[in-house]
């Protein structure tokens, strides 16, 4: 059978800045190679240690509005003041040969990509309290206080969106979140496919119309 029959699996992480999405996302990749990360395109400028290809691309506010004039974007939408999109490329192609792959975007950027992928898991993660969230942006010590506050009240709007998605995890205790995403990417496999191309031999084996 060819790898089209058999798409993969396409997940879609979100949460308010500081919820833990970041490090989530980059546990489950290294427990489990198989998922592949989108590198997004953004307006904004490099943190840190952040190198252009790895973290982002990070393109001037001409260039982004270049791809959107090409239609290259699967998704984008603005945040926190500056743009962000996932590239078609990266995710159709891959999708398209069996491969699963995680995207970690904003949640107008999760909506728009279950209007094109209509079978994409929507997961969701909170933080377990407010003061938690404020305390976990602080400690990151990447951000500016006037840049928490935004994100604080971003943050705000974003969680009225939380019901629209598929799985919500909270991030509490780390190592229970990181099961409980392990266990939805494990659950949707069981559903779809490598173990659906595998139950499809077995099936056929078995005589099982
Ligand atoms: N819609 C959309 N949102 C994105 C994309 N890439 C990143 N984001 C979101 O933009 C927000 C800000 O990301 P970033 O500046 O890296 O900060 P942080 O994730 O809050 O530390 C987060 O909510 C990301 O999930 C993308 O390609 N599309
Ligand atoms: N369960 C948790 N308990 C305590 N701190 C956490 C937990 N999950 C993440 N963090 C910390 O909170 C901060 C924000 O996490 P990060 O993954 O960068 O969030 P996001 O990608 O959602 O903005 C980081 O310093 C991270 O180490």
């Amino acid at each position: 059978m060819s790898a089209m029959e058999y798409p993969g699996n396409l997940f879609v992480v979100a949460a308010p800045s500081g919820a833990g999405k970041s490090s989530l996302v980059k546990a489950l990749r290294e427990l489990d190679s198989a998922v592949n990360p989108s590198v997004s395109h953004t307006t904004r400028a490099p943190r840190g240690q952040e190198k252009h290809g790895r973290e982002y691309f990070f393109v001037s506010p001409a260039e982004f509005d270049a791809m959107v004039q090409a239609e290259a974007f699967l998704e984008w939408a603005n945040v926190h003041g500056h743009r962000y999109g996932t590239s078609k490329r990266a995710v159709e192609e891959r999708i398209a040969s069996g491969a699963d792959v995680i995207l970690e975007i904003d949640f107008q950027g999760a909506l728009q990509v279950r209007k094109v992928f209509a079978n994409a898991v929507l997961i969701f993660i909170l933080p377990p309290s407010w003061e938690e969230l404020r305390s976990r942006l602080e400690r990151r010590g990447e951000d500016a206080p006037e840049v928490i506050e935004l994100r604080l009240q971003n943050a705000a709007e974003e969680m009225t969106q939380t019901r629209e998605f598929d799985y919500v995890i909270i991030n509490e205790l780390f190592e229970r979140a990181l099961f409980d995403l392990k266990a939805i990417v494990h659950a949707q496999r069981l559903r779809y496919s490598a173990q659906r191309r595998a139950r499809a031999d077995t099936f056929a084996a078995l005589n099982i119309p």
